[in-house]
Parts: C-alpha cells; sequence; structure tokens
C-alpha cells in the first residue's frame, strides 16, 4: 500500500520506519526539517533500538519530505503529530493535529483513508471527521500503544489494534487490515470500535498504568515507616495473576512524553463533559508520583543537612533506560532540583546528556560513570540503565570518597553495596 504518515518526532519515525519493513511504500512527512534531513540520510533523531536499521535499509521504499503535497500519491495518511499539554494548563494542545489535518485536506479524496494515531481527548475524531468528509476521504482512529525502547518490535507486533470507525464503516477497516496484514496473520487481536471508544481505549491505557505505578509507590511510601521491603512485597502481590508483577516497580515514578501529560489531558476532557469527578484519583496517582521525586532530594538534604557545596553523581537523565528522551524525566527533575538546592551535580546517562544538556544546560555533565562520581559526596541511580544496574560497587568505591548510594530506581543490590562500604538507601526498601 502507499502510505503517508504526517508528524515525525518519537511515534512517526517509527511508524513509517515499520510501515516501510511490513512492505508498504511510505513517505514521512515533518515541518522539522532538521528531523527530516537525518532521517533521510537513514539516521534516527533520537535513540531507539533497532530503528537505525529499519531506516537505513529500505531502499526507495521509505521516503521522508517536508512538502507535505508528497502524500498526493499515497492513499492511507497517519496522522502522528505531538499533542502536548496546553501552555499553563492540563489539557491537550490540539493544534498540530487541527493543523496536519487542515494541510492534508487539499490532497485527499475519495478512496483516501484518513488513520489517527496520535493520543486525543474523546471526541476529536468526530470532529475531525467533519473535516475530512467532505472531500470524499474517510477518518479512522488507531491509537498506538508502542513503548519507548521497544518502540520498533512493539509496532512490528503489537498486543493489539484497535480500529475506531464511522459505524458500518466497513471499508476503512479492509484497508487497516492490508496495512497491518502481517501482525494480524500471526494472530494479533483487532477491536474494532467506534471513535470514542477508540479514543478512551488508549487514555484509559495510560491511567491504569499510570495508577499502578503510583499504587505501588504508595504502597512504597508505607513500608518506609514500617520497615517492609516493596520488592518483596510487590514480587509477591505480582505473583497473583489478577494483579499481575509488570509496572509495580516502585522507585522515582513515571516520567516521560506520555504517562504524565496523558492522564491530565485526561482528566480536563472529564470535566469539560461534566464527569470530572469519575477521575478525581488520578489527582492521587499524580501527586504520589511527583511526592516520590521529591523523596530523593529530602534523602539527600536530611543527610547532609542542606545540600549547598556538596557534589551529587546522578547516574541517568532519561526517563527511562534504552531512552535519549528526557522529556519530563523524573531524573533530569531531581537532578535540577538538587542543584537549585546549591549542590553540584555531576551526571551521566549512557544516550541522553545531549537531550539533558539542550533543557538543564547549568548541570555538569560528565560522560563515563567513573567521572560522575570522582569527587561526589553521594551517588543517586535514577534510570535503571543496564550499566548502572551491573556496576560493582567495590570498584565504584575506588574511584569516590561518596559513602552514600541512593538507589531511586530499587536496581542495586542493597547488599553488595553495603559490603562495599556504602550506606544504601532505596525507595521503600530497608
Ligand atoms: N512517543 C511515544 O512513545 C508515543 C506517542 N504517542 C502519541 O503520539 C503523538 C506523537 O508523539 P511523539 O512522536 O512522542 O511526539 P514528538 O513531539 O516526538 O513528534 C511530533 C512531531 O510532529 C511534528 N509536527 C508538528 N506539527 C506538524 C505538522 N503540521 N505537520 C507535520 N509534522 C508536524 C513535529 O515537528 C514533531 O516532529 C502524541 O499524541 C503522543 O501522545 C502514542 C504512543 C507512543
Ligand atoms: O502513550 C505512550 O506514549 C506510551 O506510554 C507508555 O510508554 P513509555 O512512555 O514509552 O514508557 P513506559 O515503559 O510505560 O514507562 C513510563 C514511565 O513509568 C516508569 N515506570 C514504569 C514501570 C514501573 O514499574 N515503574 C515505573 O516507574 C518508567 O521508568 C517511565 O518513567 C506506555 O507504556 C505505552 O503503552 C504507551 O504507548
Amino acid at each position: 500500500m502507499r502510505i503517508s504518515v504526517i508528524g515525525c518526532g518519537y511515534l512517526g519515525a517509527v511508524h513509517a520506519a515499520c510501515m516501510a519493513e511490513l512492505g508498504h511504500d511510505v513517505v514521512g512527512i515533518d515541518v522539522d526539517a532538521a528531523k527530516i534531513a537525518e532521517l533521510a540520510a537513514g539516521r534516527s533523531p533520537f535513540f531507539e533500538p533497532g530503528l537505525d536499521e529499519l531506516l537505513g535499509a529500505k531502499d526507495g521504499r521509505l521516503r521522508f519530505s517536508t512538502d507535505i503535497s508528497e502524500i498526493e500519491q499515497a492513499r492511507v495518511h497517519f496522522i502522528a503529530v505531538g499533542t502536548p499539554q496546553v501552555a499553563g494548563g492540563h489539557a491537550a494542545d490540539l493544534r498540530y493535529v487541527d493543523a496536519a489535518v487542515t494541510a492534508l485536506l487539499p490532497h485527499i479524496g475519495p478512496g483516501h483513508l484518513v488513520v489517527g494515531k496520535s493520543t486525543v481527548p474523546v471526541g476529536t475524531a468526530a470532529r475531525l471527521a467533519e473535516l475530512v468528509e467532505p472531500t470524499g476521504a474517510q477518518l479512522v482512529w488507531n491509537p498506538e500503544f508502542l513503548r519507548e525502547g521497544f518502540a520498533v518490535s512493539d509496532t512490528l507486533s503489537p498486543d493489539r489494534l484497535v480500529y475506531g470507525v464511522r459505524p458500518g464503516d466497513d471499508r476503512a477497516t479492509e484497508v487497516l487490515d492490508l496495512v497491518y496484514a502481517r501482525p494480524l496473520e500471526s494472530g494479533t487481536p483487532r477491536i474494532v470500535t467506534d471513535y470514542a471508544t477508540a479514543e478512551l481505549v488508549k487514555v484509559s491505557a495510560n491511567a491504569f498504568l499510570a495508577t499502578k505505578i503510583s499504587f505501588i509507590n504508595a504502597m512504597a511510601e508505607i513500608a518506609e515507616v514500617t520497615g517492609a521491603d516493596i520488592t518483596t512485597l510487590a514480587d509477591a502481590i505480582g505473583f497473583d495473576a489478577r494483579i499481575g508483577r509488570r509496572f509495580l516497580n516502585a522507585g522515582v515514578g513515571f516520567g516521560g512524553g506520555c504517562l504524565p501529560k496523558d492522564i491530565r489531558a485526561f482528566q480536563a476532557r472529564a470535566a469539560e463533559l461534566g464527569v470530572g469527578q469519575a477521575l478525581d484519583f488520578l489527582d492521587d496517582v499524580d501527586q504520589i508520583n511527583l511526592r516520590r521525586r521529591q523523596r530523593v532530594v529530602d534523602l539527600l538534604e536530611q543527610h547532609f543537612e542542606g545540600l549547598a557545596g556538596r557534589t551529587v553523581a546522578v547516574l541517568g537523565l532519561a526517563f527511562k533506560p534504552d531512552s535519549d528522551d528526557v522529556r519530563d524525566s523524573p531524573a533530569l527533575d531531581i537532578a535540577q532540583r538538587v542543584a537549585a538546592l546549591g549542590a553540584t551535580v555531576q551526571a551521566t546517562d549512557p544516550e541522553a546528556i545531549e537531550t539533558a544538556r539542550r533543557s538543564q544546560p547549568q548541570l555538569d555533565y560528565r560522560a563515563t560513570v567513573d567521572e560522575a562520581v570522582a569527587g561526589a559526596d553521594a551517588i543517586v541511580v535514577l534510570t535503571e540503565w543496564r550499566q548502572f544496574r551491573e556496576l560493582d560497587p567495590a570498584v565504584v568505591a575506588e574511584r569516590t570518597s561518596a559513602r552514600l548510594v541512593i538507589d531511586g530506581r530499587n536496581c542495586l543490590d542493597p547488599g553488595a553495596w553495603r559490603q562495599a562500604g556504602f550506606t544504601y538507601v532505596g525507595l521503600g526498601r530497608p
């Protein structure tokens, strides 16, 4: 099939490359000329395992351009532009989605399918359909559930496919079935539903995941005052198949370009619809999450009785491992809070130093763990990269005079670090 992808950020670039990998002819469009130049040269503008290989291998089946008219050859047009929070508020900013659809209109007609992928407030698809349908094209909402770090495999082999269609629009389903023929043949479940349900599936899935993380972090708060061990507790409740162990890792909580903004936008939309109370619990989910960040700062402050003049080694800046994304990263947030209290922050990350430097230029970035811990008073692990999990504490002890390690992701072996002479503090772990 001939496919266009409008918006080539994280979601769009991965989607375009994977659609080509699935055998389609793809053109990716973005308004950011620098991003398009990188992608056209076969390089990913961000770190995502497996993406460079896909971008480099497509021999003419994958093109990138800033010129929207290049979509005219295509019949299926994915909308993958950003939906950030509005400045100063919680609602989703739909200006990029609206601009992308408006830009498409002169180039589409009967036989074209516009496929919404961006995460949007419920009601958006019905509104956009009113714009698209007069051209003779159809609109379907097909939310995306990929995780950064696993984006390629999640796109090629998704957990499920959700199509939100106009009731009775069988053609949209037939076309998307051709687009996703390979995953469907491999048994991927496919749910065909209405626009509102498809939009809500996406935001409710993210709300559930955020709630699960904040649940375990709330238990970590209780564990901290009772001497209980949150990791053992998570293992034990996770054996119940109704609960499940995944997304029960306590620590500095969730960040990234999606979960935080999506729960807030969901609440804002519910309030607009007059059912804000239904999602009041997400205020707590958000607050528990943000408290965990401050907890690390408080632990440092209490230990040193003030942070002015101290040096703190921060290991990890990305919001999660295998990513260079620092959007709403708990790690970067904590690093800047510690710096704001007068400490020197020597921060390192295997992939996210450059993205972090762009938003927090005042931190002292170090290329390696050895350089980050040199001369430090404390070590704080904030992203559970394999490189940090596998550190040998005895070797680290030789490189630094720091004797306090705060494990913000509960990813280190407390016994090994204590044996090497460190005071180990986890979150919710004795
Ligand atoms: N990043 C992720 O892992 C996932 C993201 N999503 C959703 O996908 C959407 C996109 O997210 P990201 O890719 O992370 O955002 P992003 O900010 O990385 O990318 C958005 C891209 O859209 C481009 N853009 C903006 N207006 C445009 C226009 N009129 N025409 C063409 N391009 C335009 C921007 O230049 C940027 O490159 C959001 O709604 C997000 O919630 C959904 C699932 C996963
Ligand atoms: O809508 C989106 O963009 C995506 O948001 C999340 O994916 P992602 O943001 O890539 O990352 P996650 O793996 O969900 O992690 C989110 C945050 O939660 C934190 N987390 C995760 C799991 C856990 O047990 N504890 C925990 O603190 C991570 O460190 C990270 O900061 C969802 O998992 C995807 O399904 C969804 O498509």
